[in-house]
């Protein structure tokens, strides 16, 4: 379990909070728990503070207030083992990627947990098949697209096989095929037990997986409900809903199929 408490994250402003210059306040008192083997989307307007909090989930920000416990433990007492429950998916994969070639980047985590070699090499084979990269682990990064950089990334958190699994805009820069590849391993590693946590301002590929949606608006829980009720919330947060959503008993990424045009897409303003 993922339990924020009172998490205030604050950038700039004056050393020592001088009246007038208290910087920007990205994440304002938040409350929040993530349940293991939950579903969660976050959805908000640029800037409403998403990516902040959900780096705070394993230590990537250090909150100014409140705290983040990961399993039962602060994260503060023991960012090695935040970090290995909550594996990371970043907004822009290409901070993320460290080795020459695709497959020893996606090694590179399960080596670090200290893995038997035949099980590196199932992680690996596991988590490229996800991303519909099968067979390119001799591929060098200098010569993959962004998209398939993207890819190599959610692969890397994937062969983590954490607890909690964190992606931050993870559709922005796949094809068709590699999105679908990408729900179908999110769809089956919820159902098999993990967490995740989906940060989107567009909800189409993530509403019919979620089990529960937050939104935020100016660092503040605005939204917190099931998705169909949040649904009909979320376009006063300028987050954009699909029109036609089918909320089927099971859940299923019902709201689009492969292809269907925008045009069935309405709802309030949108940032895209
Ligand atoms: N490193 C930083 N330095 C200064 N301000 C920051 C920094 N990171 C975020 N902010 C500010 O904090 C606020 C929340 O940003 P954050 O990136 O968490 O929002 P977001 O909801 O993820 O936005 P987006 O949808 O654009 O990714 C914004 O006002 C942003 O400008």
């Amino acid at each position: 379990m993922i339990e924020a408490d009172g998490v205030t994250c604050r950038f700039g402003g004056a050393a020592g909070g001088a009246e007038g210059d208290a910087g920007v306040v990205a994440v304002d008192d938040v409350t929040l728990s993530v349940a293991d083997g939950e579903f969660l989307v976050v959805a908000g307007a640029n800037g409403s503070g998403k990516t902040t909090l959900v780096r705070s989930f394993n230590g990537l920000v250090t909150p100014d207030a409140g705290t983040v416990s990961v399993n039962g433990t602060p994260v503060s007492d023991d960012l090695v083992a935040a970090r290995s429950a909550v594996g990371m998916v970043f907004q822009d994969p290409r901070d993320q990627l460290v080795a020459a070639t695709v497959g020893a980047d996606v090694a590179f985590g399960p080596e670090n947990l200290g893995c038997s070699h035949a099980e590196i090499d199932r992680r690996v084979e596991d988590a490229l098949a996800a991303v519909n990269m099968a067979g390119r682990g001799d591929d060098r990064i200098a010569g993959l697209s962004g998209g398939e950089r993207e890819r190599v990334a959610i692969a890397g958190a994937l062969a983590m096989e954490p607890d909690h699994l964190v992606l931050d805009e993870p559709f922005t820069g796949l094809d068709e095929p590699a999105r679908r590849s990408v729900l179908d391993r999110l769809r089956e590693l919820h159902a098999a037990g993990t967490s995740v946590i989906a940060v989107t301002h567009d909800l189409r590929d993530v509403l019919g997986l979620a089990d529960r949606v937050v939104g935020l608006s100016a660092g503040r829980v605005a939204v917190d409900d099931a998705p169909r009720a949040a649904a009909e919330k979320l376009p006063g947060l300028d987050v954009r809903v699909p029109a036609s959503f089918d909320f089927g008993e099971t859940g299923g990424p019902t709201g689009r199929e492969p292809g269907e045009p925008s045009e069935h897409e309405t709802g309030g303003p949108t940032d895209q």
